[in-house]
C-alpha cells in the first residue's frame, strides 16, 4: 500500500528525528553507527512503501539547496563582501597608502612601486567544473548580493549534462579572465587617479601593472594527449583577438577620434580573425597547414607582433583626449601593454619525462636521469651540449614531422613568438621535476629551437622527493654556467609548487611546511650564488578547497597562507624581488571572478595583500624550528604510510570513482601506457590529485588533510595547544584541519567499509526474517567475497581511526561533522544498498560478450551503473522491432512490452537512484565549498 504524501513525509521526519534522538541505538548489523542506522531505517521504510523515492528526491533537493545557499554566503564572506563601491574604496586606500609610503614622496618612487608585475592570477582548467554553468552563475550572483538571498533558485539538477570540452573550458576561462581584467582596470584607475592629483604633469607616463592575468587553458599538456599544437595555436590566437578587441572597445567607449590607432587595430583584428579561421583541424591535411603558415608569415606585420608598436599612438591619443577620457585611456594602455598581445599571459606545461625523452633521442643520452648514480655524468654531458648548441630554423613542416611532445611544444612556442607575440615571455612549466638535469635539458631544447630567451623555464615541485630535495635540484641547475647566464639574461627565476599533489602524498599540512621551507632555501641559494638582482617567481597551484591548498575561510588568509610574511620578510631583507602567482582553477576557481562584484572584491584583497603594510611580522612558531620539523614530519610519515596501505587504494578504487561526474576535459588519470591497462586502481598515484581528493570527500573522510595529525599532536600536546592559539601561521594551517573535520565523519567512513564487508551482509542475512531478502543478502556477501577488498579496508580503517582518536584526545574542541552532511551520506548509503538489492533481482541471462552475471555484480558493487544498464538494455530489450508491417500472412501475437516489468521495477529505479547518488555528491560539494 502506498501512503499518501503527508503521512509518508511524516514517516520520513520521524525516521530522521529518531536518528537524532537516539544516535547510538541500533541493531547488531547497525552496530552503534548512527549513519548506518539512518540508512537502514530509510531503506526499510522505502521497502515497506512507507516513504517513496519521490520523498527521498525532495529531501535531497532540499538539503542540496540549503547547502547551495550556505556556499553562496561563504563565498560572499570569503572575499570580504562584494559591492563595487566597497571595492573602489579599498583600491583608493591602497593607492593612497602606496603614495604615502614613498619615502620622499617622489613620482619616480611611486612609479617604481606600481610598474613591476608583482602578482599574477593564473587561470587554469583544472577539472573542477562540477556544476552546470547556470548553477555556477546563480551561485556567483547570489554571493554578489549585498545580502545573500534566503531562498535558492530551483534547478532540477545542479549537475552538468556532460563534462565540458576544452572549448567550453576556454570560453569559461576567457569570461573569468575578462572580469579579472576589468577588476585590474579598477586597480589601475585608482593608482592613476591618485597619481593625477599628486603629480598632474607627470602621471600620464605611468603604466601601472602590479597584477596581471595568466592562462594555461589550452596550453597545459601534462599527462594529456588530446591537445594538439593546432589547438594551442588556435586558442592562443583567440586570446590575441580578445586583447585587440578589448583595446578597440575601450577606445570606442571613450568616443575618441584616433584614426591611425583605430585603423591599425582594426586591420590587425581582421588578420587575426582570418588566421583563426585558417587554423588546421589537425596535422593530417598538410595543405591546410601550409595555408595557415602562409597567412601567419605574410600577415605578420599587419597582425602585429609587438604590443609596444601601438604605444606611440596610444600616448598621443591620451594627450589629445578630453580630460574625462584621459584616465580611462591610460588604464586601457596600461592593461594592454602589461598583457602584450593576449588577454592573458601564457603558461605551457608538460612532464619532465617528455623532456628527458626528447633529449635522450637527440643527444643519445641513454642513462636514466632519475637514477642518482647517473646524474653527475648526465649533468656534465648536458652542460657540454649547452655550450655547443646552435638554433635550427622552425617551420610548420618541422612541427608536422616531430613525433615528440617536447619538440612539438617547443616549436609551437617558437611559432607563437614569431607570429603572435614576440615580446611577452611564455612560462614553460615542467611537472614532476626531480633533478636539475630536467631544467638544463629544457634549456637545451629551447636553445635548439631559438626561444631560450623568450621562455621562463620553471620546475614544478610536487612529488615528495622534490619537496624534500628541491634545493638540490635548484643547485644542480645553478652550478651550470649556461643556466646562470640564462637566468641573468631573462632576469627571473621561476618555480611552481603543486599543493594538491604534494598534499595527497605527504598530507596537506606537511606540504605547506615543506613548501615554505623550500622557499626559504631557494632564497638562501640565490644569496649564496650572488643572484640578489634576479626576480623570483613563485607560482602556487592549489585547488579551491581544504584538501588542495587554498585556505578555506578567507581570501586574505589564502594569500597570507601561500606567501607567509616570514618568507616575505626574508626576501625583503636581502632585497630580492619576489613575484607571487596563484592559481584559480576550473569552475570552482572562476567563481571568485564569477561576477564583476566578486572579481572586484578578489582583486581588492590581492591589492591589499601586496601593498598594505604587514600587520603581524612576529610569529612564535619560527622560534621553535625543531617543533615544526618534528610536528610536520610526523604528519608526513602518517600520510605516507596511509598512501602505501593497500586498503587506501582499495578505498579510492572501489565505488569512489563512480560517485563523481567527470568534471573536465582532462582525463582523471595521467595518460600513459600503464594507466590504460589498469581497471581498478592499485595505488593512489594512478589517479590525479583532483579525483583523488574528490573521492575522499565523497567517502566522508578528508584523509589528505587529516591523516598523521593525530600522531603529530600526540607527540606535542602542549606545544600544539600553545601555537594553535598564539601562532597565526600555525593557526592558518590548522584551519584546513578544522574545515576538514566538519566534512569528515569516521562513522560515514565506517559505513562505507561495512558496505564492502561480506561479514556485514552475513549478519544481516542472519537477522533477516524474509527469505527473499535473506537470499539477496547472502548473494551480496558472496559477490563481495569475490571483490576481495574487505580485509585491507578494515586494516586501513583501523589506521585512520587510531590517528583520529589521538587527535580528538588532544584537541578537545576539534569540530565535528555537520548533521546535514552526515544525513546526505546516510541517504546515499541507503541508495547504494537499494541498488545492490535491485541487482539481486536481475533475472538469469545468457552471457553476452564477456558480460555475465558475475561481471555484472562486480560492476554493480563498484557502482558502474551506466555501463551495466547499457549492457542490460541489449540483453533485456523493451521493443522487438517493426511489428506493424504487413508480413503477408495472418497476423500472429506480438510480444509487446517484453521485459517491461524488469525495466519498470529494476532498471529504471536503479538508474534514478544512481542519478540521485550523484546529485548527493553535488550537495556534499556545496557543503565543502569545492570539488576535489
Ligand atoms: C600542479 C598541480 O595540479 P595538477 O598537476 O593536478 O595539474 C597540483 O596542484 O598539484
Amino acid at each position: 500500500m502506498t501512503m499518501d504524501n503527508t503521512s509518508s513525509l511524516s514517516r520520513l521526519d520521524s525516521i530522521l528525528a529518531s536518528a537524532t534522538a537516539h544516535p547510538d541505538a541500533g541493531t547488531a548489523a547497525e552496530g552503534t553507527n548512527p549513519v548506518m542506522g539512518i540508512a537502514l531505517r530509510l531503506g526499510e521504510a522505502l521497502d515497506r512503501k512507507e516513504i517513496s523515492q519521490t520523498d527521498i528526491v525532495s529531501l535531497v533537493q532540499k538539503l542540496r539547496d540549503e547547502a547551495f545557499l550556505a556556499r553562496a554566503r561563504k563565498l560572499h564572506r570569503y572575499v570580504g563582501g562584494a559591492t563595487l563601491e566597497a571595492t573602489k574604496e579599498k583600491l583608493r586606500n591602497v593607492a593612497r597608502a602606496i603614495a604615502e609610503a614613498c619615502p620622499t614622496g617622489s613620482f619616480a618612487e611611486y612609479q617604481a612601486r606600481i610598474s613591476a608585475i608583482q602578482f599574477a592570477a593564473v587561470f587554469t582548467a583544472h577539472p573542477t567544473f562540477a556544476l552546470s554553468n547556470p548553477v555556477y552563475a546563480a551561485l556567483a550572483e547570489s554571493a554578489s548580493q549585498a545580502i545573500p538571498p534566503q531562498e535558492a533558485p530551483f534547478f532540477e539538477t545542479h549537475r552538468r549534462a556532460a563534462p565540458p570540452t576544452l572549448e567550453e573550458e576556454f570560453t569559461l576561462a576567457a569570461q573569468a579572465i575578462t572580469r579579472a581584467r576589468d577588476a585590474m582596470d579598477l586597480l589601475a584607475t585608482a593608482l592613476l587617479e591618485e597619481a593625477a592629483t599628486r603629480w598632474p604633469q607627470e602621471w600620464t607616463s605611468l603604466k601601472p601593472c602590479p597584477v596581471i592575468a595568466t592562462s594555461w587553458v589550452g596550453y597545459d599538456t601534462d599527462g594529456r594527449t588530446d591537445i594538439g599544437w593546432w589547438d594551442t595555436l588556435r586558442l592562443r590566437l583567440r586570446m590575441k583577438l580578445f586583447q585587440l578587441m578589448r583595446l578597440e572597445s575601450q577606445i570606442m567607449h571613450e568616443g575618441l577620434l584616433a584614426p591611425e590607432l583605430t585603423e591599425k587595430l582594426q586591420r590587425a583584428i581582421a588578420c587575426v580573425k582570418e588566421q583563426i579561421s585558417a587554423v588546421p583541424a589537425g596535422p593530417s591535411d598538410a595543405q591546410a597547414v601550409a595555408h595557415f603558415a602562409k597567412l601567419l608569415v605574410s600577415q605578420r606585420n599587419t597582425a602585429l607582433t609587438h604590443a609596444a608598436e601601438l604605444d606611440g599612438l596610444l600616448k598621443t591619443a591620451i594627450k589629445s583626449a578630453p580630460p574625462s577620457a584621459r584616465i580611462p585611456l591610460a588604464v586601457a594602455r596600461a592593461g594592454f601593454l602589461a598583457h602584450g598581445l593576449g588577454l592573458a599571459h601564457t603558461h605551457v606545461r608538460l612532464n619532465a619525462s617528455q623532456i628527458h625523452n626528447f633529449v635522450r633521442q637527440k643527444l643519445n643520452l641513454l642513462d636514466d636521469p632519475n637514477n642518482p648514480a647517473h646524474r653527475r655524468a648526465l649533468l656534465n654531458q648536458i652542460n657540454e651540449a649547452l655550450e655547443a648548441v646552435t638554433p635550427v630554423p622552425v617551420d610548420f613542416g618541422a612541427l608536422l614531422s616531430d613525433p615528440s611532445s617536447a619538440g612539438r611544444l617547443m616549436m609551437t612556442i617558437a611559432q607563437m613568438v614569431k607570429f603572435i607575440d614576440s615580446d611577452t615571455p611564455v612560462r614553460f612549466l615542467i611537472a614532476e621535476t626531480e633533478t636539475g638535469y630536467t631544467l638544463l635539458s629544457a634549456l637545451w631544447v629551447a636553445s635548439c629551437f631559438g626561444v631560450a630567451d623568450k621562455i621562463e623555464i620553471s620546475p614544478l615541485f610536487e612529488t615528495e622527493d622534490a619537496l624534500m630535495n628541491g634545493e638540490h635540484i635548484v643547485e644542480e641547475a645553478l652550478r651550470s654556467p649556461a643556466w646562470r647566464a640564462y637566468i641573468r639574461r631573462i632576469g627571473r627565476i621561476c618555480f611552481q609548487f603543486g599543493y594538491s599533489d604534494s598534499g595527497r602524498y605527504v598530507g596537506q599540512l606537511a606540504a605547506t611546511y615543506l613548501i615554505e621551507r623550500l622557499r626559504l632555501r631557494i632564497h638562501d641559494l640565490l644569496v649564496r650564488w650572488d643572484m640578489q638582482d634576479i626576480t623570483v617567481v613563485f607560482f602556487d597551484t592549489h585547488g579551491e578547497s581544504i584538501g588542495r591548498g587554498a585556505h578555506p575561510f578567507r581570501m586574505a588568509d589564502r594569500l597570507d597562507y601561500l606567501s607567509p610574511s616570514h618568507v616575505r620578510a626574508r626576501f625583503k631583507t636581502t632585497g630580492i624581488a619576489c613575484r607571487e602567482e596563484t592559481a584559480f582553477q576550473g569552475g570552482d576557481g572562476y567563481l571568485l571572478f564569477g561576477t564583476p562584484e566578486l572579481a572586484g572584491a578578489t582583486l581588492a584583497t590581492i591589492a591589499e595583500n601586496l601593498f598594505l603594510p604587514l600587520q603581524q611580522e612576529e610569529d612564535p612558531i619560527y622560534d621553535q624550528p625543531d617543533f615544526s620539523a618534528d610536528f610536520f614530519s610526523s604528519i608526513s610519515e602518517g600520510m605516507k604510510k596511509l598512501v602505501e596501505d593497500p586498503g587506501y587504494a582499495a578505498l579510492l578504487g572501489a565505488f569512489g570513482p563512480s560517485l563523481i561526474d567527470r568534471t573536465g576535459s582532462r582525463p582523471p588519470a595521467r595518460q600513459s601506457a600503464e594507466s590504460a591497462t589498469h581497471k581498478r586502481i592499485t595505488h593512489p598515484s594512478q589517479l590525479r590529485a583532483i579525483p583523488n581528493n574528490a573521492i575522499l570527500q565523497q567517502l566522508g573522510w578528508c584523509a589528505n588533510t587529516l591523516q598523521g595529525l593525530g600522531a603529530a599532536v600526540r607527540r606535542h600536546p602542549e606545544t600544539f595547544e600553545t601555537f594553535r592559539t598564539s601562532s597565526p601561521r600555525f593557526h592558518r594551517a590548522l584551519d584546513f584541519a578544522q574545515h576538514g573535520l566538519t566534512c569528515s565523519d569516521d562513522k560515514v567512513l565506517k559505513s562505507v567499509v561495512c558496505l564492502l564487508d561480506p561479514g556485514f551482509w552475513l549478519d544481516r542475512a542472519t537477522e533477516e526474517k524474509t527469505p527473499a531478502r535473506r537470499k539477496a543478502f547472502l548473494s551480496l556477501m558472496q559477490d563481495l567475497e569475490k571483490l576481495d577488498l574487505s580485509a585491507e579496508l578494515l586494516t586501513m580503517f583501523r589506521r585512520i581511526q587510531a590517528d583520529h582518536l589521538a587527535l580528538r584526545e588532544a584537541w578537545k574542541h576539534a569540530p565535528r561533522t555537520e548533521p546535514q552532511i552526515r544525513l546526505l551520506h546516510a541517504i546515499r548509503i541507503m541508495l547504494i544498498e537499494q541498488i545492490w538489492l535491485l541487482a539481486c533481482r536481475v533475472p538469469f541471462f545468457m552471457p553476452r560478450g564477456g558480460f555475465n552475471h558475475d561481471v555484472m555484480m562486480q560492476h554493480i558493487l563498484c557502482l558502474d551503473i551506466p555501463a551495466v544498464l547499457e549492457e542490460l538494455e541489449h540483453i533485456f530489450p523493451t521493443s522487438t522491432g517493426p511489428t506493424n508491417l504487413d508480413f503477408h500472412e495472418p497476423r500472429g501475437p506480438r510480444e509487446e512490452g517484453i521485459y517491461e516489468r524488469e525495466h519498470r521495477d529494476i532498471f529504471v529505479p536503479m538508474q534514478q537512484m544512481f542519478e540521485l547518488i550523484r546529485e548527493i555528491s553535488v550537495a556534499i560539494m556545496h557543503n565543502i565549498g569545492a570539488f576535489g
